[in-house]
């Protein structure tokens, strides 16, 4: 439904670089990136706050990149809110409907209709600074919903709120999601929000969308080495390939496929999993290793291994860490499932 074709904006310090994907209808669209990566940008560029220098937006096959915002029928839920201050929460849910010149008791009845979906309807008469941040965030997708917009555009949706609330409103926006239908395009740097919510994702890295797929194939094939990274695949080996078999320095690594030659394959520090001699394991690759470093994470322990000159990374639950007995200096087992290494094309 929406098409974004060579989206361009040069800032001289930062440049958003000839972006181009497509939204389908109904979809929930990710734009994962880190810091800085210009994900505000390219968003307020879709709602139509920012000019591009260069591109084309098409909604439904229309060139839309002209068009101001009021005139895109979208709903923009920026990362601070912008609730009115001023106004109840009945007022701020009921804006936009007031602006349509909607008759007064049908947008009594649409606000109270969105906001009992929400769970906000004791809270209609509040103003926006007596409400928690989760219940203001809920007033804003309110807001954005009760007007039925053609997409809704949300930035860093829950990065504001403390992480029970964060996971309750996720688990929410799907029920919200089969209830109003939206489509959406949703910028986040969270990767639990990229895989419980999106379908498809684009990756951002340093002005450029650098990846798009579904979330699940992007997530296990990144197409280069600094998606990759980006995604969690910290440790990345070069080896020789004979097959199956990739041969670094002494180890031999069983391989998910066939490849020949010199290759780089990546894999996840949650995907190692360690044990101590006496183990019984079906794992075909299993190596002794060192532990060299334990750097403690809160509920997690990264774990730096040396497998014979091999440095790789490991999580373990700080509760296993315990229970092992692990500490630097010891010797433990390493292993890793080949579907579990992401062969770099
Ligand atoms: N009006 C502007 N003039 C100059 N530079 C700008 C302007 N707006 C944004 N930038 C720059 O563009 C870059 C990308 O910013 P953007 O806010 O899009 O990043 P982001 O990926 O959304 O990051 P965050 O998650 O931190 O919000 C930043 O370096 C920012 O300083």
């Amino acid at each position: 439904m929406l098409k974004v074709e060579s989206i361009s904006k040069d800032y001289r310090e930062f440049k958003l670089r000839e972006i181009s994907f497509d939204v389908r209808e109904g979809e929930h669209f990710i734009i994962l990136g880190p810091s800085g990566s210009g994900k505000t940008v390219l968003l307020e560029i879709i709602a139509g706050i920012i000019s591009p220098d260069r591109g084309r937006i098409l909604l439904r096959g229309e060139d839309i990149t002209g068009l101001p915002p009021e005139k895109r029928n979208f709903s923009y839920i920026p990362q601070n809110y912008a609730l009115f201050p001023h106004m109840t929460v009945f007022d701020n849910i009921a804006f936009g409907l007031k602006l349509r010149k909607i008759p007064r008791k049908e947008v009594a009845r649409k606000v109270r209709e969105v906001a009992e979906s929400l769970g906000i309807d004791h809270l209609l008469h509040r103003k926006p600074r007596t409400l928690s941040g989760g219940e203001q965030q809920r007033v804003a997708i309110a807001r954005a919903l009760v007007v039925k917009p053609e997409l809704l555009l949300m930035d860093e949706p829950f990065a504001n709120l403390d992480v029970q609330t964060k996971s309750k409103l996720i688990r929410e926006m799907k029920r919200w999601r089969k209830e109003f239908g939206f489509t959406a395009i949703h910028v986040t740097h969270s990767f639990e929000e990229a895989l419980s919510l999106g379908d498809r994702v684009g990756i951002m890295l340093r002005g450029r969308l650098v990846q798009v797929g579904d979330v699940r194939d992007v997530f296990s094939k990144p197409k280069s080495e600094e998606v990759a990274r980006f995604l969690g695949f910290e440790n990345i080996i070069e080896g020789v390939a004979n097959g199956r078999i990739l041969k670094v320095g002494d180890l031999r690594i069983e391989l998910p496929r066939e490849v020949w030659g010199k290759v780089r394959v990546g894999i996840r520090p949650e995907d190692i999993t360690i044990f101590m001699e006496g183990v019984k394991t079906s794992a075909r690759n299993v190596f002794k290793a060192r532990v060299e470093g334990i750097e403690d994470l809160g509920a997690l322990v990264k774990l730096t291994l040396n497998l014979g000159g091999i440095i790789l990374r490991a999580f373990i639950t700080r509760s296993s860490l315990i229970e092992l007995g692990i500490r630097e200096g010891e010797e433990v087992y390493a292993s890793f499932k080949a579907s579990a290494i992401h062969v770099f094309p």
